[in-house]
C-alpha cells in the first residue's frame, strides 16, 4: 500500500453552471486519483450539509487535508474515510462539507486502484466482482423541483428490466428518450428538457403516464425484451405537513396518496416508485410496501438519505424493499457501501444514483459494479449523465 502525499481541492463547473468541487489525490508511487462532487435540487432534509464550494475547500484544506496526506494509505479506503470523519468532527460533515469529503474520498478511492493497477469496480468489490451489472433506471420526463412549468411527479424513468445486457439497457433507456419527443411532437405539445436531460412537457401527470408508457411499449416491441417504468415522486417536495400538493389536481391527504400509488402501480405494471411519500413518513411507507410490495420496488431517496441509521428504521418497520444510494447524501464512499451492505443483508435492492447537478465523473457507474447493486439511475441522456452510461458499457465489455 502507498500514501497519500497530495490532496489537491479546486473549483469546478457542475452540469448546472454552479461551482462544485474536485479532488487531485496523489501518492507516494505516483497514483493519481480525480473526482467531483456532485449536487441535489430536492435535497432530503436529513443529508449531510454541502457547504458552498470555496467553503467546503478552505475548511477541508485547514482541517482534512493535514489528517491524510503523508497519514493514510490510498487503497485503504475506510481509513481514508475515517480521517475525513474525524477530520470533520460533527455527524453530518457541516464543517468540512459532504463536497470535500466526497470529492476526496472518491479520488482517493481512484488512487488506490490507480496504484493497484485495477479499475475502480475492483478496487472497491474485489476480484470476483464485475460480473453482474446494474439495471439503469432513465429519466425520460421529468418536472417537480428539476424544471417549471412541467409535470407534478419529479421522474418518469424508463426501466429496461428484460435487457439482456447493460449496453442493450442504455441503448433502450435512449430510444424510449427519443420516441417520448416524437410523442410530443405528434400531440402539439412543446419539448423543453429539465436539469438531467429529461423532457419537460407542460402537461399534467395523467398525460406523461400515458406518453411514457406509449413510447416504452413501442421500443419495447421493436427491441424484443420488456421495458416497464417507474417513478421519483420526490414527495417530501409536494408535502405542506398536511397533505400532498398538486398543481392542477386536487391534493392529496396521506391515504389518498398512498391509494393513488397503488392504483398507479397497478394500472401501469410500475417496476419502481421512489419517495412516494414525505422523507419522514416511515409508517405511510410501511402501509404502501405491505401492499404492492410484492409488484413492485417502493424506494427511500429522501427518506434514508443514504444513512444506515436511517435504513435500519426502515428495516425494522418495512418501509420499504429497496433504498436509494447518493454517496454526496452521506459523504463517503464506505457509508455508502455500508448502507448497500445493510440493504443487501436485509432483501432491500440498492439503486446507485446521481444527482439533478452533476459532474463527468463516473464513480457511481464503478460503486454500482463493485457492490453488485441491481440497479443504478444515472439519467438517460445529457453529456454528465452519459458518462456513467457509457463507462457502464465500457466495464461490460470489460474496455
Ligand atoms: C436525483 C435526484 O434529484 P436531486 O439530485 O435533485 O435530489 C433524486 O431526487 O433522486
Ligand atoms: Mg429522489
Amino acid at each position: 500500500m502507498t500514501l497519500i502525499t497530495n490532496v489537491t481541492l479546486r473549483r469546478v463547473l457542475d452540469s448546472r453552471g454552479n461551482p462544485t468541487v474536485e479532488a487531485d489525490v496523489t501518492t507516494e508511487s505516483g497514483g493519481f486519483g480525480r473526482a467531483a462532487a456532485p449536487s441535489g435540487a430536492s435535497t432530503g432534509e436529513h443529508e449531510a450539509i454541502e457547504l458552498p464550494p470555496s467553503e467546503a475547500i478552505a475548511n477541508a484544506r485547514d482541517l482534512a487535508v493535514p489528517r491524510l496526506e503523508g497519514e493514510v494509505y490510498a487503497g485503504d479506503q475506510r481509513s481514508v474515510d475515517a480521517a475525513l470523519h474525524a477530520a470533520d468532527g460533527t455527524d453530518n460533515f457541516s464543517e468540512i462539507g459532504a463536497n470535500s469529503a466526497v470529492a476526496i474520498s472518491m479520488a482517493a478511492a481512484k488512487a488506490g486502484a490507480d496504484v493497484l493497477g485495477a479499475p475502480l469496480y475492483q478496487h472497491l468489490g474485489g476480484t470476483f466482482r464485475g460480473d453482474r451489472f446494474p439495471t439503469p433506471l432513465g429519466n425520460v420526463v421529468g418536472g417537480g423541483e428539476h424544471a417549471e412549468e412541467a409535470t407534478n411527479i419529479q421522474e418518469f424513468l424508463s426501466a429496461p428490466v428484460g435487457a439482456p445486457s447493460v449496453t442493450e439497457a442504455v441503448f433502450a433507456n435512449a430510444e424510449v428518450h427519443a420516441e417520448i419527443s416524437s410523442i410530443l411532437e405528434e400531440r402539439g405539445v412543446p419539448v423543453n428538457k429539465g436539469d438531467e436531460g429529461a423532457w419537460a412537457p407542460p402537461i399534467g401527470d395523467d398525460k406523461a403516464f400515458e406518453v411514457v408508457a406509449e413510447a416504452t411499449d413501442r421500443i419495447s416491441d421493436e427491441r424484443g425484451f420488456e421495458i416497464s417504468f417507474g417513478l421519483d415522486m420526490a414527495a417530501a417536495e409536494m408535502y405542506d405537513g398536511e397533505e400532498y400538493v398538486y398543481e392542477g389536481e386536487p391534493n392529496r391527504s396521506t391515504q389518498e396518496q398512498i391509494d393513488y400509488v397503488v392504483e398507479m402501480v397497478e394500472e401501469y405494471d410500475l417496476a419502481y416508485v421512489e419517495d412516494p411519500l414525505d422523507e419522514n413518513d416511515f409508517e405511510a411507507f410501511a402501509e404502501l410496501t405491505e401492499r404492492v410490495g410484492d409488484q413492485t420496488l417502493i424506494c427511500g431517496d429522501d427518506l434514508y438519505v443514504t444513512n444506515v441509521e436511517r435504513l435500519q428504521e426502515g428495516i425494522d418497520l418495512g418501509s420499504s424493499n429497496s433504498i436509494l444510494i447518493k454517496p454526496n447524501q452521506i459523504g463517503t464512499l464506505t457509508d455508502a457501501v455500508d448502507a448497500i451492505e445493510l440493504g443487501s443483508r436485509n432483501g432491500i435492492e440498492s439503486v446507485v444514483s446521481h444527482r439533478s447537478g452533476e459532474t463527468e465523473d463516473t464513480t457511481i457507474a464503478h460503486l454500482a459494479v463493485g457492490a453488485a447493486a441491481p440497479y443504478i439511475k444515472t439519467g438517460t441522456v445529457a453529456g454528465e449523465r452519459t458518462a456513467k452510461l457509457n463507462e457502464l458499457i465500457r466495464i461490460e465489455e470489460n474496455a
